[in-house]
């Protein structure tokens, strides 16, 4: 797959995440901590939530056969949230509130809104059916049952969903080790003074962030001279302590690119040149057994390429599912006039037209400007030897779903 052709989409994916491994290193983190990490094992119900019958709304408990009898019926009890409550004397009523447990022996709640209280008792107003404005124990979870599966990524309604169990503490896959190498001779961090025939390094800021978004660790983050000696070194060493090395630049066929031609020359280069816009001349391979992807040096094809390929990968390796995104289908509010041999992802954003949702495109899809990657807020897909004209359906996925 290493050869001049280029490789579509879907088979580059297949090669990449045949090669994935999962890891298999685990840790125990405090509830507290475990936004974003991955559960490592499954989440079984160690009891039922909730734990008993409680009451929906701030009212009365009944038994619903009293009913039938002469009302008022007479407040026996009461019963705040947070009591265990006594039965329910026979043919009484007990004031209860939202949360609270229903004493044994009631059957019904009646809101208070429905109620008329009076010195004796309370008159119920409406028709109540059994079982009303009760909440069964173990109707959210059921004591046994998987609550979450293995591979889960905690969001904040699954750090609540552990914490309504009783978890503390969660077991969760060490995170991804990754190393970060820029290549370019013309690269500055910002902050420094630019001379001339340097830029800014980009590059190193968007995979930290995706890297962060992502729940990796990184574990080095370098800048390599354009030199083989320096090119070989620096992998090298990122291969002893990462799981993943993720590079940019170097992978083209200019005699100053040296990550694809180190890759070749020690027989580790698995993939390059992919049927994709932006982001074509993206390597595949290893060094010392590690896995390299190595990304083109464009801005907005780091991005783009690491959703598209480097995610899916990511996902694989965290034990996660890797299922492609659904996105979405909507008119292109753009047009592409002539085809391409490669998929092309649009940055592009939802916008309203008429009162439809359409997809609009940023005007200038260089992969340099990265201003479009900022502006947009997902890509559309214009697929392989197609032209769009507005009207035509594509799929958009959000940047959220491609990262999430
Ligand atoms: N003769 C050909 N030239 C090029 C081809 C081709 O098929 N034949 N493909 C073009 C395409 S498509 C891409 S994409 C680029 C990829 O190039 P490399 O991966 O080798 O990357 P570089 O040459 O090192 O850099 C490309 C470009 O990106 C800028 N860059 C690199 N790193 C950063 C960074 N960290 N921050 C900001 N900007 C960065 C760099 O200055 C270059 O402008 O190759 C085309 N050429
Ligand atoms: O694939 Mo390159 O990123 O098109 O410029
Ligand atoms: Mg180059």
């Amino acid at each position: 797959m290493a050869g001049s052709q280029l490789t579509p989409v879907e088979t580059a994916l297949e090669h990449i995440l045949a090669q994935a491994p999962v890891i298999d290193r685990t840790e125990t983190v405090p509830l507290t901590e475990a936004l974003g990490r991955i559960l490592a094992e499954p989440c079984l119900v160690p009891a039922d939530v909730p734990p008993a019958d409680n009451s929906a709304v701030d009212g009365y408990a009944i038994r619903h056969a009293d009913l039938a009898e002469e009302q008022p019926i007479p407040v026996s009890d009461r019963i705040p949230a947070g009591t265990a409550p006594l039965p329910l004397a026979p043919g009484s009523a007990a004031r209860i509130f939202t949360g609270s447990e229903i004493p044994e022996g009631a059957d019904a709640v009646v809101m208070q809104e429905r109620v008329e209280v009076t010195d004796s008792g309370i008159r119920v107003l409406a028709a109540v059916e059994p079982s009303q404005n009760i909440r069964k124990r173990g109707q959210d979870l059921r004591q046994g049952d998987q609550a979450l599966p293995r591979g889960t990524r905690i969001r904040p309604q699954e750090m609540g969903l552990l914490a309504s169990m009783g978890m503390a503490h969660v077991t969760v896959t060490a995170p991804l080790r990754v190393a970060i190498l820029t290549t370019g001779d013309e690269l500055v961090e910002p902050g420094e003074p630019l001379k001339p025939g340097q830029i800014y390094n980009t590059n190193r800021f968007t995979l930290l962030g995706l890297l962060e978004e992502a729940g990796c660790e990184v574990v080095l983050c370098e800048t390599l001279e354009d030199t083989r000696e320096a090119t070989v070194e620096t992998l090298s060493r990122a291969a002893s302590s990462a799981d993943l090395i993720i590079t940019s630049g170097g992978v083209s066929v200019g005699e100053e690119d040296h990550v694809r031609a180190v890759l070749e020359a020690r027989g580790g280069l698995s993939l390059w040149r992919l049927a994709i816009k932006p982001g074509k001349p993206l390597a595949f391979g290893s060094i010392s057994g590690t896995p390299v992807l190595g990304l083109p040096g464009n801005p907005a094809a780091v991005l783009v390429t690491f959703l598209v390929v480097g995610m899916p990968y990511i996902r694989r390796c965290q034990g996660r599912a890797t299922t492609p995104p659904v996105g979405e289908r909507l008119p292109a509010g753009f047009e592409v006039p002539a085809p391409s041999v490669r998929r092309e992802f649009v940055r592009a954003r939802k916008a309203l037209l008429n009162g439809k949702t359409t997809i609009e495109a940023f005007p200038n899809q260089s992969s340099g400007v990265l201003s479009s990657a900022c502006w947009a807020d997902g890509l559309a897909v214009v697929p392989e030897n197609t032209t769009v004209k507005p009207g035509n359906l594509l799929t958009y996925y959000s940047f959220n779903e491609l990262l999430g």
